[in-house]
C-alpha cells in the first residue's frame, strides 16, 4: 500500500499534485477525504447525517449528507486535480434495488436482526462452518429477507448503493463488503451453496477486488460536483477495512483496535483466519489478509453510563497503573458477537463500586480485556504474533484508557497515520487511479 511514513498533512490548493478521494458513510455521518499520491491528506471534511434528518438509514440522507461532504470537500481543493473516488460504508448494511438502483424497501442496517426461522435454518444448513454468512446479522440473511420482495433487481451493500449514485452501476460490489454476504473470497465467486439456501444467485451484485476500477463519473454527477467524467469511480471497502488502511499499518503482525462506538479489532495477517464459533472472518487485501472481529462492547457502553465530559473528567483521575480486580464484561444488553459468540451472553457490570472514577476504570479495564482476548484468540487460531496495536475512533484520545490498554496487550501502541476511515478509502481510490493510469 506504498510507505505510510510519507506524511505531511497541508490544507489548500497552492499545488497541482493529482488527488483522489475517500468517503466514509457511517453511523454518524459522512466524511471525505482528499489525498496526494505520496498519501498526505489535502483536505477533509465531515457532515452529521442528522443535518438531514433524524433516519439514518434512508438511504437518500446517506446521499445527501454524502454530497454534502464531498460539496465541501471540493471547495477547498483544485477540482480538475481529482483522479478518482472510492467510497466505504458500514459493513452488513444491505438494500435492494431495482435495475435503475432505486431502493425497493428501508435498508437493514448492520446491526438488524433477521429473525425469519426458514432463513436462518438455511444458511446455517448450507454455508461452510468457517463462512461469514452465519448469523441473523449476516448479509445473507437480509438477502434472503429481500429476495422476497417484488421489483427487486440486486442486492448492494450501503457503500456499493453510495459508489453507484457516482458511476451509474447499481451491480458491482467488493469483495469486503461481500464476505458476510457469503462470497468466497479464497475461490474469489459467489460459491455454489448459496444457490441451495434459496437464494436468486442473479440478485447477488458482481464483485471486483477493492481498488480496483468500476467506471467513469456519470455525466449528471460530474455536473453536480463539477469534476471531469474522466473521474475512476473506485470499489471501495467496509468501513472496519478502511479504518485499518487509513492508520497506515502494512506489516504482517500490525494489529488496529477501533474504539468507536463498538470494538473492532484486525490484525495484518499472511493466511485468513475464520471462526465464526468466536465471531473471527478475514476480509481480503490482495495476497494478503485482515482477521479479526468486531465485538459489541465499547463506548457505547460507556455512554450508556457516563457523558462524553464526565468520561474525560474521570480519566485524569483514573491511576492506569493498578487493576480494580472487578472483572466486568461490559456490554449495553445481553448478546456478544466477538471474541465470544452468544447471543445471550449478559453484561457484567457488577459488583459497584461507591467512586465513579473506580466504575468508569472498571469498565475501561473490562473493554481492554476483551481486546487482549481478541487477539490472543487470533493468535491461537494461526495469526501472526502481534507486534504492535494502532488505535482509532473516539476512545483512542484517552490516555487513560490507552495505559490500562498496553499493560494488558504487553506490545507497543503506535500512532496511526490517520484514524479516518476515509483516509484508508482514499489509498483504495488511489491505488484505482494508479491502475488506470490517471496519476
Ligand atoms: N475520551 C474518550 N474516552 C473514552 N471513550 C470515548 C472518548 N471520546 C469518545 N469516546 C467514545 O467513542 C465513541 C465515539 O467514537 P467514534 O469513533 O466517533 O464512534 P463511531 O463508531 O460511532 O463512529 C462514543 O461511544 C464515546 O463513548
Ligand atoms: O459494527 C460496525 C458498524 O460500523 C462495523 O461495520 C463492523 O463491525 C466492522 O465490520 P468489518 O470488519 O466487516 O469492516
Amino acid at each position: 500500500m506504498g510507505d505510510p511514513t510519507v506524511v505531511g498533512s497541508k490544507q489548500g490548493t497552492d499545488d497541482m499534485m493529482p488527488l483522489a478521494i475517500g468517503i466514509d458513510i457511517g453511523t454518524s455521518g459522512a466524511r471525505a477525504v482528499a489525498m496526494r499520491p505520496d498519501f498526505s491528506i489535502a483536505a477533509q471534511s465531515t457532515v452529521a447525517l442528522e443535518r438531514f434528518g433524524a433516519n439514518g438509514r434512508d438511504p437518500a440522507v446517506w446521499w445527501e449528507a454524502v454530497a454534502s461532504a464531498l460539496a465541501e470537500l471540493l471547495a477547498g481543493i483544485d477540482r480538475a486535480a481529482v483522479r478518482s473516488i472510492a467510497v466505504d460504508g458500514t459493513s452488513g448494511t444491505l438494500l435492494p434495488v431495482d435495475s435503475a438502483g432505486r431502493p425497493q424497501a428501508e435498508p437493514l442496517m448492520y446491526h438488524d436482526k433477521v429473525s425469519d426461522d426458514t432463513i436462518l435454518a438455511a444458511v446455517a444448513r448450507e454455508a461452510p462452518e468457517t463462512s461469514a454468512a452465519h448469523g441473523a446479522t449476516s448479509g445473507l440473511a437480509k438477502a434472503l429477507w429481500f429476495q422476497r420482495l417484488p421489483g427487486v433487481a440486486r442486492m448492494l451493500h450501503q457503500a456499493d448503493w453510495i459508489a453507484g449514485q457516482f458511476s451509474g452501476r447499481f451491480d458491482i460490489s467488493d469483495e469486503n463488503n461481500a464476505l458476510k454476504t457469503g462470497y468466497d473470497v479464497e475461490a474469489r465467486r459467489w460459491p455454489d451453496w448459496i444457490a441451495a439456501t434459496g437464494m436468486r444467485m442473479e440478485q447477488l451484485p458482481d464483485v471486483v477486488a477493492p481498488g480496483s476500477v468500476t467506471g467513469r463519473l456519470t455525466p449528471s454527477a460530474a455536473d453536480l460536483f463539477g469534476l471531469s467524467p474522466d473521474v475512476a469511480v473506485v470499489a471501495g471497502t467496509t468501513d472496519g477495512c478502511a479504518s485499518f488502511l487509513a492508520t497506515g499499518a502494512i506489516e504482517a503482525g500490525d494489529g488496529v483496535t477501533a474504539l468507536g462506538s463498538s470494538l473492532t479489532i484486525k490484525i495484518l495477517s499472511d493466511r485468513p483466519i475464520s471462526a465464526p464459533r468466536y465471531g473471527i472472518y478475514s476480509h481480503r487485501l490482495g495476497d494478503a489478509w485482515l482477521a479479526g472481529g468486531a465485538s459489541n462492547s465499547g463506548g457505547k457502553v460507556l455512554a450508556k453510563h457516563f457523558s462524553l465530559a464526565r468520561i474525560i473528567e474521570l480519566s485524569a483521575a483514573i491511576d492506569p497503573m493498578t487493576d480494580t480486580g472487578l472483572d466486568y464484561y461490559p456490554l449495553g444488553t445481553a448478546g456478544e458477537r466477538f471474541p465470544i459468540a452468544d447471543p445471550a451472553l449478559p453484561p457484567r457490570l457488577e459488583p459497584r463500586p461507591q467512586s465513579e472514577a473506580d466504575y468508569l476504570k472498571a469498565m475501561l479495564e473490562g473493554i481492554a480485556a476483551i481486546e487482549a482476548l481478541g487477539y490472543q484468540r487470533l493468535a491461537e487460531l494461526g495469526a501472526p504474533k502481534l507486534t504492535s496495536v494502532r488505535s482509532v475512533g473516539g476512545g483512542a484520545a484517552n490516555a487513560a484508557w490507552t495505559a490500562i490498554r498496553q499493560r494488558k496487550l504487553g506490545v507497543d501502541l503506535l500512532a496511526a497515520f490517520s484514524d479516518e476511515a476515509a483516509a484508508g478509502t482514499a489509498r483504495l481510490a488511489l491505488m484505482g487511479a494508479s491502475e488506470a493510469g490517471l496519476l
